[in-house]
């Protein structure tokens, strides 16, 4: 048996062209149950996701958790899912098509843009093969992780380095690693606060929630917990805070064992206890929006503080296909693509780039003094 992935093969003639993968952690096919269980079993046997020696962990993932939670979470997406879909799925997509056309429009040199899930569909495997039919004879792996963790930028990375150990002729390869402080990521955070504090006001309290991962990460060398202050710190300076005016947390523990703390629900339930007055929740760490954002942070959080006493709760959308967020991507592409496509260009377009950005800044803290 041939040990290799029936590939297309590169076609003699036609010009080599560059190919983006956007690579998003995967969503179930469908609502049912068993979709669900389908895409967990996958999602919690990645070693880099759960770290528990394979002998005790297979049996309580198979015994307890395949058991048990499929159906709850089920239930969960059930509150979320769109007519198109899973939210992830829906979000993620709008975001490549409208990628693909903005750099259609901007760049002369031909990039094909995909999306490729770690987990489920549409597959990485499916977005390499994608891209080789396209005689794409470089990938650039654009995790939509601004902050890295083992557990989701290096999850995405190990699977398209298991799609390529199996390809005959493999592609050049770049990653992106992050873009936790990346200027053009922080405006694109920082124009949709300020759209949504012109529409809704400014709140009296800004949280900035963010995945959690286990304490014992952190511990052993993970930067994300670090890489996630950097962010708030430097959103709440682009939007003039003062220290008390913002807080950061991380929500979605998973397991008994301690995760990055202070803990989404609990905070939400103390800021109901001390009947804060106006509270805006916004997740820098997810550029779509899915079931964590939608369920977890705008459903039950928002419960958990107005059972508790809090008086407005509102949810700031994570950046999606924000034009401004568009922009930014494109922006953080090309840095990465420097050498593989034209030098000039790159710098025009970029010029170009932030003078529209300042403008549109300027005009909104305008409207918001
Ligand atoms: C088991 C431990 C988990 C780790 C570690 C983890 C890290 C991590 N996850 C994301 C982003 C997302 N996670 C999502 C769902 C989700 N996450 C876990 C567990 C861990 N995540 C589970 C079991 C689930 C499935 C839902 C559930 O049953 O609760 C999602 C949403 C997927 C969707 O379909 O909408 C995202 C996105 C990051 C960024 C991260 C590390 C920083
Ligand atoms: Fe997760
Ligand atoms: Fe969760």
């Amino acid at each position: 048996m041939n040990y290799f992935t029936k590939e297309p093969q590169y076609q003699h003639g036609d010009p080599p062209k560059i190919g983006v993968i956007l690579a998003n952690l995967g969503t179930p096919d469908s609502l049912s149950t068993q979709a669900v269980r389908k895409y967990l079993q996958q999602f919690l046997m990645d070693r880099r996701v759960v770290e528990v020696p394979r002998f005790i962990w297979c049996w309580i993932l198979h015994f307890i958790i395949l058991v048990f939670r499929p159906g709850s979470s089920a239930k969960k997406y059930a509150k979320v899912w769109t007519k198109k879909g899973s939210p992830l799925l829906v979000n993620a997509t709008n975001q490549t098509k409208a990628l693909t056309a903005k750099i259609k429009k901007s760049v002369s040199q031909p990039i094909e843009i995909e999306l490729g899930m770690s987990y489920g569909n549409p597959s990485m495997k499916n977005a390499v093969l994608k891209l080789k039919e396209k005689n794409c004879t470089k990938i650039l792996l654009l995790p939509l992780y601004p902050q890295y963790a083992a557990s989701s930028s290096a999850s995405a990375m190990d699977a398209l380095w298991r799609v390529l150990l199996k390809t005959r002729n493999v592609p050049g390869v770049r990653t992106v690693r992050n873009y936790h402080d990346h200027p053009l990521y922080i405006n694109a955070l920082k124009l949709s606060v300020l759209q949504f504090w012109k529409k809704n006001g400014k709140p009296t309290k800004l949280v900035m929630s963010f995945h959690g991962i286990p304490k014992k990460s952190l511990m052993q060398g993970d930067p994300y917990h670090c890489e996630c202050y950097k962010t708030a710190r430097l959103l709440a300076e682009a939007l003039k805070l003062k220290e008390s005016e913002y807080i950061v947390s991380f929500q979605s523990r998973f397991g008994r064992a301690e995760w990055l703390k202070p803990y989404y629900a609990e905070m939400m339930a103390d800021l109901g206890k001390k009947k804060e007055k106006n509270v805006h929740v916004i997740c820098p760490g997810f550029s779509s929006d899915c079931l964590e954002t939608l369920e977890e942070i705008n459903i039950e959080g928002r419960h958990i503080f107005l059972s508790n006493g809090g008086k407005n709760f509102s949810y700031i959308p994570a950046l999606n296909d924000n034009p401004d967020w568009i922009d930014a991507m494109q922006g953080i592409i090309l840095e990465n693509l420097q050498g593989w496509i034209d030098k000039n260009w790159t710098a025009k377009k970029e010029a170009n780039n932030s003078a529209i950005t300042k403008k549109r800044v300027a005009l909104l803290e305008k409207k918001q003094s």
